[in-house]
């Protein structure tokens, strides 16, 4: 099974092509192998530039990324990136959208044992025969996670994949898949508008300003074992983020005081309130 990667990245800088502004400035950032790490800040910040950056899909106009020390240009299967929608074949069995991955990497002998195992994993073990319509949102995107799953990548970047689910649905994954990359020593970034997503998924957050994106706050997410909203450790980095959040947004002070007033977490936060509209 894979051990995670490092990855490293100096001196990263992007502007899109066809000129406009910069959109990330200088990030130089280092991530642990099998680390979990949540990229947060506010709509247009950089989040899905520098995601893109990290798996090889972009490259960046200025600076490098290193991968276990190897300089990439491009994306690889061992780099596997999740969206919102799970971009399933409907027509296709179960088995046959998670065996998709291995048949265009030449993988495709290797499939009557992986796809099984990595059913199991995310406890679809019995849906292997179904259409991937009859399934819910939730395990579709289950489906597409196996699939991932299925060619062992070092790396799994997450833009927003759980972000269409209900509440429950998202809580059942988040700790699934950051139990699923524990195990298999996979290192997990994701980029999320969720505060209490990226306390239950990551080992460490960095918090984005914008124009030009760059790391204005590093959180670490320090709690061993289960996650659950109501830990008092949970409430305690989740306030820290909040107020890394509003500070990198740029928020005037009464803002702000409002927002870390609300100290609710069963009520969607005001700051993911804001960040969703
Ligand atoms: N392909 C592109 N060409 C030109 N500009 C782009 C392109 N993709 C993104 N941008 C611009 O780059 C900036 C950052 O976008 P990006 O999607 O990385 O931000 P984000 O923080 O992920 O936003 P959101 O949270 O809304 O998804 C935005 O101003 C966006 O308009």
């Amino acid at each position: 099974m894979a051990g995670g990667a490092h990855i490293q990245t100096i001196g990263v800088s992007h502007t899109y092509k066809g000129g406009g502004a910069k959109v990330l400035g200088q990030i130089d950032l280092e991530i642990r192998p099998g680390e979990a790490l949540a990229l947060i800040g506010r709509s247009g910040c950089g989040k899905s530039t520098l995601l893109h950056i990290l798996s090889g899909l972009s490259v960046p106009s200025v600076g490098k990324v290193l991968v276990d020390g190897a300089l990439i240009t491009e994306p690889s299967p061992s780099r596997i990136m999740m969206f919102q929608a799970p971009s399933l074949y409907p027509w296709m069995s179960v088995e046959q959208n998670v065996g998709l991955g291995l048949r265009f990497n030449g993988k495709m002998k290797e499939a009557g044992h992986r796809i099984p195992e990595v059913l199991e994993l995310v406890e679809l073990g019995d849906y292997a025969k179904r259409n991937v319509q009859d399934l819910s949102g939730g395990q579709q995107q289950r489906v597409a996670l196996a699939r991932s799953l299925a060619l062992k990548p070092d790396v799994l970047l997450l833009d927003e994949p759980l972000s269409a689910l209900d509440a429950f649905t998202r809580h059942a994954l988040q700790r699934d898949i950051r139990r699923i990359c524990k195990d298999l020593g996979i290192t997990l970034i994701l980029v999320t508008h969720d505060i209490n997503e990226a306390v239950m998924m990551a080992d460490r957050a960095l918090v984005l300003k914008a124009d030009p994106g760059d790391i204005d706050a590093e959180i670490a997410i320090p709690i061993p074992g289960g996650r659950l909203p109501s830990m008092q450790e949970f409430s305690d980095v989740r306030r820290q983020l909040v107020a890394a959040y509003e500070a990198a947004a740029g928020l005037t002070m009464a803002e702000a005081q409002g927002f870390i007033s609300d100290k609710s977490l069963n009520a969607p936060a005001p700051v993911e309130r804001l960040a969703a509209n």
